[in-house]
């Protein structure tokens, strides 16, 4: 099986044996350069609606930990933005570094973030995900980036329960994690975990979310091994910048 991941043996580098369409012509992430980006006056506002109640489980996939969510009903949707139509909420999940210098996927002028928030809807023009990761307009993905400044209170009872410390986790509104300002440059883009599908409509908020030193600590403990295998810790789970290939990027803002 194709046991990628992010080490020198199965990390980005070595995804294109395995998935040849790591090279493909519209990969993520990318490094956004806000004076190359053109505003697009014709792009809406971002429309998030999210039900808390369609929270389901967090789980440790062994390249990140995820968050997912009820998608059998339009209860926690994306509308508007740069899509048509409706998308609806599957998971949202982080990437992070092993240091503060580095971590975020998507990087602005070169500049990168210590962690990488981002919320995976899909099309439902399609009769489910699977289907819809499969086609050009399939997904929809909102980036936002960690910034470190201060304690994050929203982050607080997440990064407890991901401790152990906790052990409910219903009703936790992603809606939270949101910056106050949702301007955001767009692109077409791909998954940036294999299989690659490019099949991402990326959204990417310009302005960061705050997250505390400890928060981002909290992170890291986090471990790539399970149970009695050596220990790994989970960091560094990011890929870096993909070639663009003349691929517009718009700004909803000037
Ligand atoms: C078929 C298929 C697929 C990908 N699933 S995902 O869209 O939830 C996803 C998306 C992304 S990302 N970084 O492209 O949003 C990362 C990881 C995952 C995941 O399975 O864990
Ligand atoms: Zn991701």
């Amino acid at each position: 099986s194709h046991a990628w991941g992010y080490a020198a043996n199965n990390g980005p580098d070595r995804w294109a044996d395995n998935f040849p369409i790591a090279n493909g012509p519209r990969q993520s992430p990318i490094d956004i350069v806000p004076g190359q980006a053109s505003y697009d006056a014709g792009l809406k506002p971002l429309n998030l609606q999210y039900d808390p109640s369609t929270c389901l489980e967090i789980l440790n996939n062994g390249h990140s930990f995820q968050v997912t969510f009820i998608d059998d009903t339009d209860s926690s949707t994306l509308r508007d933005g740069p899509i048509s139509g409706v998308y609806r909420l599957k998971q949202f999940h982080f990437h992070w570094g092993a240091s503060d210098d580095k971590g975020s996927e998507h990087t602005v002028a070169g500049t990168k973030y210590p962690a990488e928030l981002h919320l995976v809807h899909w099309n439902t023009k399609y009769p489910n995900f699977g289907d819809a990761a499969s086609k050009p307009d399939g997904l929809a993905v909102v980036g936002v980036f960690l910034k470190l400044l201060y304690l994050n209170a929203l982050l607080i009872d997440f990064l407890c329960f991901l401790q152990g410390k906790q052990t409910s986790f219903a009703n936790f509104n992603p809606a939270t994690l949101l910056p106050g300002c949702l301007d955001y440059w767009t692109y077409d883009g791909s998954l940036t975990t294999p299989p690659l599908l490019e099949s991402v409509t990326w959204i990417v908020c310009k302005e960061p979310i705050s997250v505390s030193p400890e928060q981002m600590a909290k992170f890291r403990s986090l471990l790539f091994s399970a149970e009695g295998e050596a220990e790994c810790c989970m960091v560094d789970n990011y890929r870096p910048p993909q070639p663009l290939k003349g691929r517009p990027v718009r700004a909803s803002f000037q």
